[in-house]
């Protein structure tokens, strides 16, 4: 398979005051088109700040980060905010969608600016929300609600859909029904799913397995055979 993103050697320090931080310290992996990555680690061991520089909301201080052949720690300004915008869809632990905005509105809003965007009500039927597009937030539970932010996030048919903790607001059966319709999206769109989490019981599910440890990699495993969101249980 095609290589999608490499990391080389990168390094993240963030500084305040007097006080440094290396949150990141000589990471190198690589994904493949179409994988389905989990990033595992504790708490602080550097798994958003990863998530962060490879969607360009942050920038690394050394290294390299390419995507799709483009290197983006070289990008500036304009092209990394296209980059942002049009290439990759975020997923995050509290959907942070816009209170005002229903879900039909929430989906469209996002791909207003991509050029090459899907249609945002088919997008919402594939989430299984066809009957609540004139719903706002407020009047969605937790589960429907992230069910909106990803169908927000691959409406705007990016390269790679990040997805920060997920699950992280969710009850148990909620939570494995978004990671199936995460791991359904992979399988069916063969988009690049990166999923961070600090747990572990979710592993057997990717195709790849990234372990961070305090800003460094553990280990990076190739699961010969993917579990089912059924087979996993915490
Ligand atoms: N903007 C920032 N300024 C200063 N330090 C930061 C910043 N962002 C992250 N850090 C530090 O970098 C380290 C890695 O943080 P990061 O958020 O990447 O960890 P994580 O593995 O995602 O943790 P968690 O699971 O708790 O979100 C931590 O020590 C954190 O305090």
């Amino acid at each position: 398979m095609k290589t999608l993103i490499e990391f080389k050697n990168v390094t993240k320090q963030y500084r305040i005051g007097e006080v440094s931080i290396k949150a990141l310290d000589g990471v190198d992996f690589s994904i493949a088109e179409g994988e389905f990555v989990v990033i595992l680690g504790a708490s602080g061991a550097g798994k958003s700040t990863i998530l962060n520089i490879l969607g360009g909301m942050d920038t690394a201080t050394s290294g390299q980060v390419i995507v799709g052949g483009e290197e983006i720690t070289r990008l500036k300004d304009k092209r990394l905010t296209a980059y942002r915008g049009e290439q990759v869809g975020f997923v995050f632990q509290f959907y942070n969608l816009i209170p005002n905005l229903n879900a039909l509105e929430n989906v469209e809003f996002a791909t207003e600016v991509c050029k090459d965007h899907l249609d945002a009500k088919k997008v919402l039927a594939q989430v299984g929300l066809q009957d609540r597009a004139r719903n706002f937030p407020s009047q969605l539970s937790g589960g429907e609600q992230q069910r909106v932010a990803i169908a927000r996030a691959v409406a705007k048919n990016p390269l790679l859909l990040l997805c920060d903790e997920p699950t992280g607001a969710l009850d148990y059966i909620t939570g494995k029904s978004v990671l199936k319709l995460l791991q359904d999206l992979n399988r069916d769109t063969k988009k690049c799913v990166i999923l961070v989490t600090h747990n572990s019981a979710i592993a057997p599910i990717a195709d790849k397995v990234i372990k961070v440890k305090s800003g460094t990699i553990e280990s990076i495993t190739v699961n010969a055979v993917k579990q089912s969101i059924e087979e996993i249980e915490w």
